[in-house]
């Protein structure tokens, strides 16, 4: 299957309610008898029933009005059919997604540190094991540092994705300080002449201030051995959530320097509206989407194919 047919198929969900949504508005058209497609006037009450259907979608109020108000403006007073419909939407989607598509960043430095930030069960574990897959399949030396230290059954799982995709991974006992299991993992990766050292970090967001002095201690200690690292911060959202993730990335943004967002489980979930919500408020870069739980599923973002298949739309030849 392509990328797309996989995105498409992973996105049902999402991509059903819209598809539902934006059938059922154009179907009740009243002059829909008329032509052998059913079309429907661009009007205020259409735009209104279009933004019902992108909050239902978890695109959020604020984005769902911007992107229906774009509508008007460009179709106001047109008869438009169910896919020009699709159309005009995928297009404002795309227009919205376009500046913060990009992979995560690969600089010259050695080795190049990913500190991963989430809330727990978020993906964190699973991505980190995905990043280092891919990476290792790309040329690269991974190591993984197992930095959430006070969960042992985090630590294990780890483990076995650090097999699955063949890379070391750094742990310490259970209740040891997770900043010294980070130093330790600097050194070890400096050792190897690794490319990258991928840090998991633990995602307790109960006690607020215990996670940020933690996170504080991790990125001190490794500037110890490289003042210019963590040279990305990811932060892992899980679509899930739908809008609860907007609320995770305010808190995040204040805890740690996020660089950069991975959404995971967009395969099991009808709000993967949610992503373009998230691109609209905060502009931070989107690396790449979780669409299941194996190694290979962690694709890069692609806003185009992305905001088509949401709109239950096919591959742009
Ligand atoms: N369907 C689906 N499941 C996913 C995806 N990413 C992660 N998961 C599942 O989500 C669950 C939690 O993932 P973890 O990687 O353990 O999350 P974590 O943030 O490391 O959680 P803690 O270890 O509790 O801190 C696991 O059952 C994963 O298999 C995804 O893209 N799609």
């Amino acid at each position: 299957m392509s990328l797309f047919g996989k995105l498409k198929d992973r996105l049902f969900k999402s991509s059903a309610r819209i598809d539902q949504g934006i059938e059922g508005l154009v179907a009740e058209a009243p002059a829909a008898a008329v032509a052998d497609e059913a079309r429907r006037l661009v009007d205020d009450a259409m735009l209104e029933e279009l933004e019902e259907v992108l909050i239902a979608a978890d695109m959020g109020v604020e984005t769902a009005t911007r992107v229906t108000a774009n509508i008007g403006d460009a179709l106001q007073g047109r008869r438009l059919s169910t896919r020009e419909l699709k159309e005009a939407l995928a297009r404002e989607v795309t227009r919205i997604m376009d500046p913060v598509a990009r992979p995560l960043p690969i600089y010259p430095k050695k080795p190049q540190v990913v500190l991963v930030v989430g809330v727990n069960g978020s993906g964190k574990t699973t991505t980190i094991g995905k990043l280092a897959s891919q990476f290792k399949a790309a040329g690269k030396s991974v190591v993984v540092a197992a930095g959430d230290t006070f969960r042992a059954a985090a630590v294990e799982q780890l483990q076995v994705w650090g097999q699955r995709a063949g890379v070391p991974v750094l742990t310490a006992p259970e209740g040891s300080d997770p900043a010294s299991l980070a130093f330790d993992a600097m050194v070890r990766a400096e050792a190897d002449g690794a490319d990258l050292l991928l840090i998991d970090t633990a995602g307790r967001l109960q006690n607020r201030q215990d996670l940020m002095e933690e996170l504080a201690k991790i990125v001190r200690v490794i500037r110890k051995k490289d003042e210019t690292a963590p040279h990305n911060t990811l932060l892992v959202l899980d679509a899930t959530t739908g809008q609860n993730a907007l609320l995770q990335v305010e808190i995040f943004r204040k805890i740690a320097d996020v660089s950069g967002l991975v959404m995971t489980k967009l395969d099991g979930t009808a709000r993967g509206g949610v992503l373009v919500a998230l691109a609209d408020k905060f502009g931070l870069p989107i690396h790449a989407i979780g669409l299941g739980e194996q190694i290979d599923d962690l694709a890069p973002f692609d806003p185009q194919e992305f905001a088509r298949a949401l709109c239950g739309l096919e591959e742009k030849k």
